[in-house]
């Protein structure tokens, strides 16, 4: 397709081809939006800044290593259901990635030398839980168990945008049990639901790390609906690794878009939306390019989005208020290792979570991540070698206004004071180090476009459940948010939902069929 580039001559940039959609962003959540509305025969483009697709999902290559940008423990890829959006967003557009199980969720290395490890067998998970909290066996599946009518409400239905009446009729109608059941859960938080069950003070700490892996924030503060997703689907649909990397998501996504006869654009940064009347009309790239269409969706933070591609200025009553509600969850230091395989003993799990002390779970550097994709794809290092991906919350204040050369040497620091913390769980680590890069917010910040580097939006304060999150209209007409700023929050298979959602919207407000 060709494109017209604003000439210097012009006063105002000039228009190029009109679209129906234009997605700013090539994240999970933007191209899911973009696939399902090409699959119903939407004329749509996405504009990504970066040069491949995936955002937060996306790779890099270094010296015969493929590293996830993120964490590589992957929902949604199962194979019935409802809820596995991931392999529903890939059929749609009829592209295929093989996977490979995940045999265990998280290896947990707790305070007091607890371990535990999240089997995707869910009766052997219970089963190990049970076997260091024997008093609470009772009271650990009750938890669990409710989580799982979350998951068995959200499996049972359809899911589409909950801003569309006729949708929510229809499904209401099919299953009032599902719905009411949601209805039930939507305002609450996982603490209070774990507290009718639990009482060991060291077991709701557990709790509290297995919702703050994910949604950055304590039990008290997870709504209840996530949890419901995340607690069950490990062991419904399963934990499940993209052959090739997490990358593949996207690519397999910009592929089946356009075979279903999208444009996607690299290196296309928009700079800003345009707004014509009080209505979103098109949005202008760094280069003056002008693109136009009916719809916008930004697949950029809520904080990207009003205040930078829409002016402070215009920024609507209603974001102010969500900014008061939520605020913006740290980043991560992440540390992306190659290392000579010895280091590892067979038996590892993929993923491990590191807690020394629970007074300082929420603390930057409290906790840390660990993820080691080549246990499950061997083809992502050289032979003999693995990687390890090890990142931990850091703020975009600690490394803030640092002279080059004093950055440097913090971030040399911070990772070795990283990589000294993981001798004690993979003994000779150091001596087996092959490769090693490391990236701080600020990191996040520049190549993911996610002000301050965040993680996404989290609870400033206790809230009722989901029930702040906004859907994906905005109170800007012709404009839409798709991603972890919306409904539901993180995650991969959260982000997934929000863009079958905003498309689903945007489709009738086109009347598409
Ligand atoms: N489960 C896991 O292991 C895992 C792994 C990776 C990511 N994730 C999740 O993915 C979620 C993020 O997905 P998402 O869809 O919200 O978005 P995202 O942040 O991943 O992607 C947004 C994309 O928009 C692009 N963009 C932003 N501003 C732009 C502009 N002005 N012009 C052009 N392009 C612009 C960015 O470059 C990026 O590619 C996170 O919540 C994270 O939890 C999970
Ligand atoms: C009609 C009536 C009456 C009513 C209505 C109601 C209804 C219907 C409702 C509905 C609702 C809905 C649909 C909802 C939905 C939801 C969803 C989908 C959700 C989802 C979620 C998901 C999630 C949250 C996920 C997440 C994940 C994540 C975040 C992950 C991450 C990871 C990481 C970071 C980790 C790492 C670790 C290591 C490495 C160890």
């Amino acid at each position: 397709m060709p494109v017209i580039t604003h000439q210097s001559f012009a006063d105002e940039p000039r228009p190029t081809q009109n679209f129906d959609v234009i997605v700013i962003g090539s994240g999970i959540g933007g191209l899911v939006t973009a696939t399902q509305l090409a699959a119903k025969g939407a004329n749509v483009l996405v504009l990504e800044s970066y040069i491949i697709p995936g955002g937060s999902s996306g790779y890099f290559e270094r010296e015969g290593y493929r590293f996830d940008v993120g964490a590589s423990m992957i929902f949604g890829f199962g194979d019935q259901g409802t809820t596995n959006l991931l392999t529903r967003a890939l059929e749609a557009v009829n592209v295929k990635l093989e996977t490979i199980p995940d045999p265990v969720q998280i290896h947990y290395h707790l305070p007091g030398e607890l371990q535990v490890r999240v089997h995707r067998d869910y009766e052997k998970f219970l089963q190990e839980l049970g076997e260091k909290f024997p008093d609470e066996r009772d009271g650990i599946r009750k938890f669990y168990d409710e989580c799982w009518q979350v998951f068995n409400c959200l499996n049972a239905m359809e899911l589409l945008s909950l801003e569309e009446p006729r949708y929510l009729m229809r499904v209401f109608f099919q299953n009032p049990g599902a719905c009411l059941g949601l209805v039930q859960y939507l305002p609450k938080n996982v603490g209070e639901v774990a507290k009718r069950h639990i009482s060991n003070p060291e077991l709701l700490k557990f709790i509290d790390i297995e919702c703050y892996c994910w949604s950055v924030v304590p039990a008290d503060l997870t709504p209840m609906i996530n949890a419901g997703m995340v607690f069950s689907d490990r062991h419904y649909g399963g934990i499940n690794y993209p052959k090739g990397g997490v990358g593949q998501i996207a690519q397999k996504l910009a592929e089946g878009l356009q075979k279903a006869g999208g444009t996607i654009k690299y290196k296309a940064r928009v700079k800003q939306i345009l707004i014509e009347n009080g209505q979103a009309v098109g949005v202008e790239l760094t280069n003056g390019t002008v693109y136009r269409a009916r719809r916008i969706v930004s697949n950029a933070t809520r904080w990207d989005t009003f205040g930078k591609l829409i002016p402070e200025t215009m920024m609507p009553p209603s974001e102010r208020k969500w900014r008061k509600r939520y605020q913006k969850s740290p980043s991560f230091l992440s540390l992306h290792l190659g290392v000579e395989a010895s280091v590892l003993t067979p038996e590892t799990d993929c993923h491990h979570i590191i807690v020394q002390d629970w007074q300082k779970m929420e603390e930057p550097e409290g906790t840390i991540f660990v993820s080691i994709p080549t246990l499950l794809d061997q083809d992502l290092a050289p032979q003999g070698y693995h990687i390890i991906h090890a990142f931990t919350p850091s703020w975009i204040d600690n490394w803030e206004d640092l002279p080059p050369t004093e950055y440097e040497q913090k971030k040399e620091e911070a990772a070795w004071g990283i990589v000294d913390r993981l001798e004690k769980i993979f003994p000779g680590l150091d001596a087996g180090l092959d490769y090693m890069e490391v990236g701080t917010a600020r990191s996040h910040r520049r190549f993911l476009n996610r002000d301050d580097g965040t993680y996404g939006p989290i609870p400033s304060r206790q809230l009722r459940g989901l029930l702040g999150m906004p859907f994906n209209r905005t109170a800007i007409p012709g404009l839409y948010c798709v991603g972890d700023s919306t409904f539901p929050g993180q995650g991969l298979n959260a982000v997934a939902f929000s863009g079958f959602a905003c498309a689903h919207r945007i489709a009738v407000d086109l009347k598409l069929g």
